[in-house]
């Protein structure tokens, strides 16, 4: 029986530009993306997801919009992974490399897509747009996505 995990991934944005992080170890190293990671037993997803932004780019967020679910199955791989994406505008202190992700802010138009998760160019539209989304991704590898689903979503 597949068993879900549950993770966070916020993305923070500033005017025209959105911050994202190169991972530096583990799970998606090389690639740019949102901060977050696994979701602790004795907290919520958000407070998982403040935890995860402040441990991995030093910034403390007190709201978060939810931007959408995003689950990924792995051919072979018994875990689901149920990404609780975030996102917000409001924010305090300054991005600082941790051991996890080095930040850098990017302007919207130039999102290194190509240096990202190949789902991210999919769903980020939908972030962009301020939709709720709702997707599920069939990954074989870290790098092909044999199928997937992707819908405008409202959790309300
Ligand atoms: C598998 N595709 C993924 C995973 C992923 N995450 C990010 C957050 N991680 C904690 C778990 C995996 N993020 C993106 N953008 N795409």
């Amino acid at each position: 029986m597949a068993k879900i995990k549950l993770y966070t991934l916020a993305l923070i944005r500033n005017d025209g530009n959105i911050l994202l992080g190169m991972k530096k170890r583990g799970f998606g190293v090389g690639r740019w993306n949102g901060f977050g990671g696994k979701v602790h037993s004795d907290e919520t997803i958000l407070e998982a997801a403040k935890r995860e932004l402040l441990e991995e780019s030093g910034l403390t967020v007190n709201e978060f919009q939810e931007a959408g679910i995003l689950k990924f199955e792995f051919l072979g791989e018994p875990e689901i992974m149920e990404v609780h994406v975030f996102t917000t505008n409001k924010y305090e202190g300054t991005p600082t490399e941790s051991e996890e992700m080095q930040p850098k802010w990017f302007p919207i138009s130039e999102v290194p897509f190509n240096d990202m998760w190949p789902d991210d160019i999919l769903w980020f539209p939908f972030l962009l747009k301020g939709q709720k989304f709702s997707g599920y991704f069939k990954f074989k590898g870290h790098s092909e996505i044999l199928d997937y689903t992707l819908e405008p979503a409202c959790s309300d």
